[in-house]
């Protein structure tokens, strides 16, 4: 028997469920399609569980920062006690979302979805149609190609599932979660390497603020094995990997991952059977997020639309398109500026124009230390910038800060450039006293006296 929805959503991760519930409580029938774990990658094995585990990350260095100045001892990370802390968060989440999906009647099926016909998909033998789809698939972890043993290497999964952090690691990759994880794991007192296969990390940030967390990196114990390129993975035992390079180096660990970009999860659709295309970078869409077949969506990770592959970003156009079906967004989608975050230690937080960017454009770029800033000096936290830019009119259009609260700090300028704020506007905004948002008020009232160990001079 052939079920009928008017919306289906291939996919129940935050970009599928941000489509779903809304077209649901707009009252059309709809039905979503989970594979594996309800929730998807981000509460699951993602964004949520690696900020819990950076809570004792967190709490660790900030002990740290503050021997001396009123704290003594030695923080040691239990990772046992940790993973069941982060357990306590991933485990419930499926059947939480399924109790959601329950509450507000959205019908769920459970299997692997792939198409039949541009109307129709089979999970697990049975048909379901839709008078519109929505495919939210995501993305996988990608893998090393045509090196032998790669299948020994784990990945962010089995990271964020270690029973037991083992006293050696290797990240293969220099991008986000290789920089996250090296940062949690060397805090868990692992011995932790950090194989990039060119000389940068994390290229897409400002190549001036990242010396920083390479900085940070080192001095925490991680090495970074520059110019790596991975040939080979052996097995010596189940405790005992070892990683090679083209030019002959290795690196023997007790578990090795790999963290080098990710890649859509189309190829398992059988998208040919409905007519949909695939562009560079997943999903080939238009500026209404439809697909070349117009009753078919796609949103999120699996998407190749031009922003960063965040859960913000995914839930934002997951949104919409349900705003689009509802007659409530216009036929276009306009993104607003987009802040992108490495929970690292520092963080290092971006959002609009780069500097590098506003070099090009003659914009100016403001360079400051925050470390006198009220809220850092208190930390005693050791290191704290930011750099934002402002067009040739005064209004901030973008912002790069490296801090431990640099996820907060960035919002407000997200805020900033999103409402067109120049400092004079900021000035004017009340902010609770004392926190970051007046530090920063103060620093553009020019009050704050930057050589007075973070004292605001009223
Ligand atoms: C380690 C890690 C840390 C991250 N940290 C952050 C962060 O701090 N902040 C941030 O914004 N983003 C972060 N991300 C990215 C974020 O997790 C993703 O951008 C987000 O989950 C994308 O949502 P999505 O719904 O598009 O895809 P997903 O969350 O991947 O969900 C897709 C779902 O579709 C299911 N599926 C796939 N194919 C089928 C099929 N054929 N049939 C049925 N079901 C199917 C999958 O099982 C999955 O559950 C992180 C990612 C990783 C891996
Ligand atoms: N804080 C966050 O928002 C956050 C955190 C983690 C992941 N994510 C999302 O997940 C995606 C995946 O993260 P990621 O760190 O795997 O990817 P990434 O795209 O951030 O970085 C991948 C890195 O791997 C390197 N690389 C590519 N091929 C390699 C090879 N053969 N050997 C060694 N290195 C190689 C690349 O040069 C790049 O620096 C991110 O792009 C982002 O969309 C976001």
């Amino acid at each position: 028997m052939t079920e009928h929805f008017e919306v289906g959503v291939i996919g129940a991760g935050p970009a599928g469920l941000s489509v779903a519930h809304p077209m649901q409580a707009a009252g059309k029938s709809t039905v979503i399609i989970e594979e594996y774990l309800w929730g998807g990658t981000c509460p699951n094995y993602g964004c949520d569980p690696k900020k819990v585990l950076l809570a004792a990350v967190e709490a660790k260095e900030r002990a740290e920062w503050m021997k001396g100045f009123g704290l003594r001892g030695h923080e040691e990370i239990d990772w046992h006690a940790l993973m069941a802390h982060k357990n306590a968060y991933t485990d419930p989440v499926p059947a939480r979302k399924v109790m959601n999906l329950d509450e507000t009647g959205v019908a769920h099926r459970y299997g692997h979805a792939f198409f039949v016909d541009a109307h129709t998909i089979d999970v697990n033998g049975q048909r379901i149609t839709a008078d519109t789809w929505v495919i939210a698939t995501g993305a996988r972890p990608a893998r090393l190609t045509d090196v032998p043993g790669e299948a020994y290497l784990f990945d962010n999964e089995g990271f964020l599932n270690l029973a037991d952090m083992p006293d050696e690691i290797a990240l293969i990759g220099s991008g986000f979660i290789a920089v996250e994880f090296a940062n949690i794991a060397a805090a868990a007192g692992a011995k932790v390497h950090l194989i990039a296969h060119k000389h940068h990390l994390l290229h897409e940030f400002d190549q001036d603020l990242t010396q920083d967390i390479i900085r940070q990196l080192e001095a925490k114990g991680v090495r970074i094995e520059w110019d790596f390129e991975t040939v080979e993975v052996t097995k010596q035992s189940n405790t005992e990997y070892t990683v090679i390079a083209a030019d002959g180096r290795t690196v023997t660990v007790n578990r090795a991952f790999v963290a080098i970009g990710r890649v859509g999860n189309t190829d398992r659709l059988n998208l040919a059977a409905a007519g949909v295309e695939l562009g560079h970078n997943g999903i080939k869409v238009g500026k209404d997020l439809r697909t070349n077949v117009p009753h078919i969506f796609a949103v999120g990770d699996v998407a190749d639309s031009p922003v960063a592959k965040l859960t913000s970003t995914g839930a934002f156009e997951a949104r919409y398109v349900a705003g689009l079906l509802n007659g409530t967004e216009p036929a276009e989608l306009s993104y607003p500026a987009v802040p992108v975050m490495v929970y690292g230690s520092p963080k290092l937080g971006t959002v609009g124009m780069s500097a590098e960017e506003a070099a090009r454009q003659g914009y100016a770029v403001e360079e400051f230390d925050m470390t006198n800033w009220l809220e850092y000096w208190r930390l005693k936290e050791p290191v704290a910038k930011a750099k934002v830019i402002f067009d040739h009119e005064g209004y901030i259009v973008g912002a790069t800060v490296l801090s431990g609260s640099a996820d907060e700090l960035i919002n407000y300028f997200t805020v900033a450039i999103n409402t067109k704020q120049d400092k004079q506007a900021i000035k004017h905004n009340l902010y609770a006293y004392p926190s970051l948002g007046s530090d920063m008020s103060f620093y553009y009232s020019g009050s704050n006296d930057a050589t007075a160990f973070g004292g605001h001079a009223f």
